[in-house]
This record gives structure tokens, sequence and C-alpha cells, in this order.
């Protein structure tokens, strides 16, 4: 897989009127990154969201009367698989990125695994990234309520906690303070109206349009699930979500920890929202995966590590599964690991 041939995707998501769109629009009106694809998923019969985005980016392709996590599926692997005939034929003016903006509802978890699994798309996509919004005002109750809430903030990359002109400091620090424990490796920034850095967004992932070296171990994030203060409210569902690691000290057998890879999530990968990791396989520098649900992406291989930790780190974002029924099964496999 080459860093520099595949399109990187950023799935923006977030619950119902979140304020997905504001940021979009926003951050599409940055010059810089004008030069992006929007796939939006509209669940309504009458799009409007894409009225706005649209004066923004001059590709954009809305898939209406559904949504992505379960009825178009196949509508947006063909959208994508259209916009890069385009683009390669001078259709449509070239973009360097693709968004993905899906309905407020969706459970990302399987729009995330169509990315990966089809390969007519894992062929020229890579997924960069999952941004999610979270309201400031309302997002703590929309995390009780709703477990595909929780979902969303649990695989995020980015967190974006918007409306906070609206919310006041307590609301937004105690809403704050719930998602760094539900998802504390993702970066957590507040915004009014979606004035966020447009490089902050999508500039997060192993995949740069422009070959440069990306913050990989930002990206994986092992170390910030280690330490942080359990907050004073949690819901229902976030109690559900569990992350940890997995970790070994000598380097492995590639063959051996993909076969524990493919059982595991054979078992288990409908409980497995997102797994990242750095591979230690005794190179120059680390193999470095990720797996969404039942799919484990081909490994990419990095020319050197990012720091001078060389161990192999799994981190896993999971739902009802705890690490005691994967370690087991990683550990057989590769009989040297170590827990953390
Ligand atoms: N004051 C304020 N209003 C905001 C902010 N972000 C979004 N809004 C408003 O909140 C409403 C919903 O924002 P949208 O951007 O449409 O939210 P969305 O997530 O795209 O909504 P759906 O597509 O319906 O799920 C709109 O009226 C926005 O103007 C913000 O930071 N501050």
């Amino acid at each position: 897989m080459s860093a520099t041939t595949l399109t990187p995707v950023t799935v923006l998501t977030g619950f119902l009127g979140s304020g997905k769109s504001t940021l979009l629009n926003r951050v599409l009106h940055d010059t810089r990154y004008a030069d992006t694809a929007v796939i939006v998923n509209e669940f309504g019969d009458i799009p409007i969201d894409h009225a706005l985005v649209r004066r923004a980016s001059e590709n954009v392709v809305v898939l209406s009367g559904g949504c992505v996590c379960c009825r178009v599926a196949g509508d947006l692997v063909q959208a994508l698989r259209d916009l890069h005939f385009k683009r390669a034929a001078n259709e449509i003016p070239a973009f360097r990125r693709a968004v993905i903006e899906t309905t407020g509802l969706a459970d990302p978890a399987p729009l995330l695994a169509t990315l990966v699994e089809m390969p007519v798309v894992a062929a020229r996509y890579a997924l960069s990234g999952v941004v999610t919004t979270v309201d400031g005002m309302h997002g703590a109750s929309e995390l009780d309520q709703h477990p595909e809430a929780v979902k969303q903030a649990a695989v995020a990359d980015r967190l974006v906690i918007t409306k906070a002109d609206l919310a006041d400091d307590a609301t937004l620090d105690a809403l704050e303070a719930r998602l760094a424990a539900l998802n504390p490796a993702a970066a957590r920034i507040r915004a009014r109206s979606g004035d966020v850095d447009a490089s902050w967004l999508f500039d997060t992932g192993l995949h740069r349009h422009d070959g440069s070296r990306p913050d990989v171990t930002g990206w994986l994030g092992a170390n910030e699930w280690r330490s942080f203060a359990q907050p004073s409210s949690r819901g229902p569902h976030d109690e559900r979500i569990r992350s940890f690691t997995w970790t070994a000290e000598a380097p492995v057998s590639w063959d051996a920890l993909e076969a524990a890879l493919e059982t595991v999530l054979e078992l288990r990968g409908d409980r497995i929202l997102r797994l990242k990791g750095l591979v230690n396989v005794g190179d120059k520098g680390p193999l470095v995966l990720h797996a969404v649900q039942h799919t484990l992406y081909p490994p990419a291989k990095l020319p050197d590590w990012p720091d001078n930790d060389r161990r192999t780190r799994l981190v896993f974002i999971t739902r009802d599964l705890e690490r005691g029924a994967i370690a087991p099964i990683l550990d057989s496999f590769t009989s040297t690991s170590s827990a953390s």
C-alpha cells in the first residue's frame, strides 16, 4: 500500500444537529483544502445540507434515501469509484482528499468497514481519520440516550465539541471529561460555528496527499489510554465501550500475528469498533495496521519508528468486549507479549 497514491478519506460523523455541516462548510472555505471531494449522506428525501456544502466544494455527491450505515453502502462504493474515474478522465476538478459526512444517526462502524472491505475502494482510497462532532449543549443527553452517539465518539480520531459559544464552561468541562474517558486517544477541540483549523481535522492519519511524514504516535494514541480520570458522569452506553492495548516487547512474526488477528476478528469482529497498531517485525521500521470490525487492512510499512518505543502496540476500541477475550488469543499465537 503506497501512502502517496491513495486518496485520504476523512469520515465526518456526529449526532443529529451536532454541527457536522457547519464545520464542513467552514473548513472547506480554507483555500488549502478546496480540492476536497465531499460525499454527503442525507437521511430525508429532500437533501438540504449539500446546498451549503456545494458552495464550498466543486465535487459534491449526495447519497439520499437511506443511511450509509445500512442501506446505501453500495451507493457509497459507487460514488467513490465514480469520483476516482471522473478525476482520472479529467471530467471533474481534481481532488486530493475526500470527506464522507454521515447522517446523524449512522453507526460509523459498518461505514468504516465498507471503506476497508471493498477492494474497489481500498485500492484507491485510504481511511485517513474519523472526525466526530459532539453538541456542546446537548451532547451529554445524546450520549445517554443513543448508543450510536457513543460509538461515534468512541471511534473518533478528532472530537469537535461544537456550540462552545452556547454552552457554559461547566457543561463543556463535564462533557469533555466524559469524552476523554470514552476515547482518551482522540484529540479534542471546542468550536464555535466550525472555527477549526482544517489541517487539524484532515491531516490526522497515515495517508497524506503530499507524502509528508504522518504523526504515527498521535494516530495510534496508545499512551493516552493509560492515564485518565473517570468523570463523575458516565452513561449506560459509555460503560459498554472498552479500550485496551496489547503489547509485545520482542519482535513478532507477522505471519503469526496476522493469523491471530484474523482469528480474533473472525470471532469477535462484530464487537471491535477499531483496532490500530504498530508492529515490530524486526525490520528498521514498523508495520502499521488498522482494522474495523471483521476486516484487517493490508499493513503499511513505515521506513522508521516514530519514537524510541520499539514495542509492538495494538490499541483496541471495543463494545461489550473485554481485553481478556482477546489477549490470550494473541498471546497464544505469538507466545511473547506483555500486558498493559
Ligand atoms: N451557535 C452555534 N450554532 C451552531 C454551531 N454549530 C452548529 N450550529 C447550528 O446548529 C444547527 C445544526 O447544525 P448543522 O451543522 O446543520 O448540524 P448537522 O450535524 O450537520 O445536522 P444533521 O445533518 O441534521 O445531523 C444549525 O442551526 C447550525 O447553525 C455553533 O458552534 N454555534
